[in-house]
């Protein structure tokens, strides 16, 4: 146990430390930020992987917030220990374990790896024991690195263009200044490019959904989504054309794998294009942080979707509430407000001229670092950071009526 005064230790896009408070308050404002509705009816059950950041945190409280969702939520953090403090998931699920209690929910949070069959084994056990079939499965996972649980073999992500080789504008930061950097990324070869896509492919989601269907935890109405993204032209040699992209098409075409082969008739499976969001996962991917700045100044508060608002917009077109806005490729989309030709016309505008854009309007790149630094509970505003705090904060244990 320790209870201290602690400050961020940063270098470049990456914070090594969390503060519990600061990320429970961010936590706390996504839940705000939700309007809640009465569910009423049956509670459904959901399993999201993927659950302590991210897309897959705004679905999974969006899901509590409006549709009374129980069940399983899984992701991979860390504890910390006596010299380093927890990592900012594990932080946030106890803050949305607090949340889900105070709504009278009944979800367990996993920490394990999602990718092992020890995970599955254990998950599947804790949904047949507590919860029954499944209704949704949320797949929102993003990682550097997966283990084949068949091989043992460890595959690892790069991000990388596939082709040529890549030169963009980036953002650079130097004592939270903003100034234009270069980046240039060699084209992956064919092993980078395979193993990207068993790491960000759809390999893993068709394993949870082929041991929920052979375990016969399928809801009657069994929907799966996994969380996909299109992006811009800007970005599109890095990103779509790129190793990420190669594993985005994995992705899809796993989704229509899963509706023909795994689930034929049994349920729906799709992919969902969200839009571009600050998270762990996108800070990671070169020129992402210049393109979503220039996206943020061109759009400004107002025309931001937050992943919270996404989330809210995916629920209401998977509970039926409004039809299902999909692509030609089947995808759901919930993209429209980054891709409108009117925003990208802007942002290429912008592009053209990266740094004179950044002195113009400050904005973007401004809001950007406070969202990046917000990712680790840092600089959350009404968060006192003078008050030592404690760092060793327990996993949550289902608390519910069920219990
Ligand atoms: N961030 C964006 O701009 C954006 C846009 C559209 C789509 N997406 C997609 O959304 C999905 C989620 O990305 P994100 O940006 O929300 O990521 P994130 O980094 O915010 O969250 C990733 C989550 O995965 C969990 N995780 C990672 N490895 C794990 C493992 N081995 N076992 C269990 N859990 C593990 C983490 O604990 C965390 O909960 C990805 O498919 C991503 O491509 C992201």
């Amino acid at each position: 146990m320790s209870t201290q005064k602690i400050t961020p230790k940063q270098r470049g896009y990456l914070i090594v430390n969390s503060h519990p408070t600061g990320c429970e308050a961010t936590v706390e404002r996504l839940w705000q930020s939700i309007e809640p509705v009465d569910a009423g009816g049956r509670a459904p059950v959901a399993l999201v992987l993927g659950s302590s950041a991210g897309y897959g945190l705004s679905i999974l409280l969006a899901g509590l917030r409006r549709h009374g969702i129980r069940g399983v939520g899984v992701s991979y953090e860390n504890a910390g220990n006596e010299r380093r403090t927890a990592t900012a998931g594990w932080y946030r699920t106890a803050a949305t374990a607090r949340l889900a209690a105070d709504a009278g929910a009944d979800f367990t949070f996993v920490n394990a790896d999602a990718y092992a069959d020890t995970t599955r084994t254990e998950v599947l056990e804790l949904l047949a024991e507590r919860y029954g079939p499944v209704d949704y499965l949320i797949y929102s996972l993003a990682s550097p690195r997966r283990t084949d649980p068949a091989t043992g073999e460890v595959h690892h992500s790069v991000i990388k263009p596939i082709g040529e080789a890549y030169t963009s504008p980036s953002l650079v930061f130097e004592d939270g200044a903003a100034t234009v950097g270069t980046v240039e990324l060699a084209p992956a070869d064919e092993p980078e490019r395979a193993a990207t896509v068993q790491v960000m492919g759809g390999t893993d989601w068709r394993l949870w959904v082929q041991a929920l269907t052979g375990a016969g935890l399928l809801g009657q109405d069994f929907t799966t989504v996994a969380l996909s993204y299109v992006g811009s032209e800007i970005t599109a040699p890095v990103y779509r054309r790129g190793t990420i992209g190669a594993a985005k098409e994995h992705l899809e075409a796993t989704a229509h794998g899963l509706n023909t082969e795994v689930l034929a008739g049994r349920g729906r499976a799709f992919t969902v294009v969200a839009g571009a969001a600050v998270t762990q996962a996108s800070t990671a991917i070169p020129s992402i942080a210049l393109y979503t700045s220039l996206l943020r100044n061109s759009l400004g508060a107002q025309g931001w979707r937050t992943t919270g608002d996404q989330a809210v917009d995916l629920w209401e077109q998977l509970t039926g509430a409004r039809p299902l806005d999909l692509d030609e490729k089947g995808r759901i989309r919930l993209d429209g407000w980054e891709l409108a030709q009117s925003v990208q016309d802007r942002v290429r505008k912008l592009w053209e001229d990266p740094a004179a854009a950044l002195a113009d309007a400050p904005a973007g790149p401004t809001w950007f670092h406070d969202q990046f630094r917000e990712l680790y509970g840092w600089d959350v505003p009404g968060v006192d950071y003078q008050v030592p705090v404690e760092t060793s904060v327990p996993w949550p244990v289902a608390v519910s009526a069920a219990s």
